[in-house]
């Protein structure tokens, strides 16, 4: 069925679980992602960024709404990174159930305005709100603390963001980034200032740039003539730590990309007579499904829909 972000995330909280919100380009992403959930029993959160709109427009829209009200699982269809109230409300009209407003590159007092707008015009509509707080991006272990605080979100000022704001969940700032490059061996995640963060604000937490990025993937996806760096991502055992602490949303993006591109990859490169659609995003799709499969597995949210 198709739900709001707070149906599936003021329970993952509660219960202590994270729901991995998925990112999708097209309509096999959206089938691994979905399909994956029903076999598990697993409610899950489908995202479209603004970059995923301009590609798909309403038609991968009605596709993820189409599936989540035919779904047996809780699923909620997300903007992710809204980067303006417009952007929002035209998502709600589009039939999203949960909208981000990322307003955390102003400061403070803007980011509260921002926010506070779409809050009230999304719950007016009975729509869920992500908003951030603090910067992401990657922090290696050397850096100074004041510079870390800089950039991390503070526990003291989430409660005020929260309360000024109205926002449902919240994206922190603890030391993730976007993309396959995370750190050097294992990238830190702050668990300390996620535990802070959870006494203090009741909410449920959202953490972005968490795909694991795995080696296997990454050596299967050299192996089939993909060129990538020393790429590396969020370990399951601090993903895992993090749904104590009141991380219920995790985003994965990155790991979906790496495996329908390496699934594309392997069948071309092994049957280079192969042309048919089926043969090609076919096994695209099974590899996206193991990874979707294995985040529900880290997150804990396999059994709870
Ligand atoms: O936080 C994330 C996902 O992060 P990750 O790149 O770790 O999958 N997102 O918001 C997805 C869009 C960012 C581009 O990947
Ligand atoms: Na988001
Ligand atoms: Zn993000």
């Amino acid at each position: 069925m198709l739900v709001t972000g707070n149906d599936i995330l003021i329970p993952a909280r509660a219960g202590k679980y994270a729901v991995g919100a998925f990112n999708t380009n097209d309509m096999e992403i959206t089938q691994a992602i979905i399909h994956t959930a029903e076999k598990l029993r697993s409610p899950v959160m489908v995202q479209m960024s603004e970059g995923a709109i301009k590609y798909g427009g309403q038609d991968l829209a009605d596709i993820v709404i189409d599936m989540a009200h035919r779904s047996s699982v809780p699923v909620a269809l997300h903007l992710d990174h809204g980067s303006s109230y417009d952007s929002a409300l035209k998502a709600i009209k589009m039939g999203f159930t949960s909208v981000m407003i990322d307003a955390s590159h102003y400061p403070f007092e803007e980011n509260v305005h921002e926010t506070r707008r779409v809050v009230e015009a999304a719950h007016a509509m009975g729509i869920s709100v992500e908003a951030e707080l603090g910067r992401l991006g990657g922090i290696e272990e050397h850096v100074v603390v004041d510079e870390k605080d800089a950039f991390l979100t503070d526990p003291e000022e989430a409660v005020k963001f929260v309360e000024e704001t109205g926002t449902d969940y919240l994206a922190i700032a603890i030391g993730t980034s976007h993309g396959a490059y995370k750190g050097k061996g294992r990238p830190f995640i702050d668990l300390v200032r996620i535990k802070r963060i959870s006494e203090l604000v009741a909410i449920p937490l959202v953490a972005h740039g968490s795909s694991g990025v795995p080696a296997e993937l990454v050596q299967r996806f050299r192996d089939a003539g993909g060129e990538i760096g020393d790429a590396v991502g969020i370990a399951d055992e601090d993903l895992q730590q993090a749904a104590q602490y009141g991380i219920a949303k995790v985003n994965v993006d990155t790991d979906l990309r790496l495996a329908m591109t390496t699934g594309v990859r392997e069948v071309l490169k092994k049957n280079p007579k192969e042309f048919d659609p089926r043969k090609i995003f076919g096994p695209a799709r099974d590899l996206m499904s193991q990874v979707v499969e294995h985040k529900m597995r880290v997150l804990g949210s396999v059994g709870k829909a």
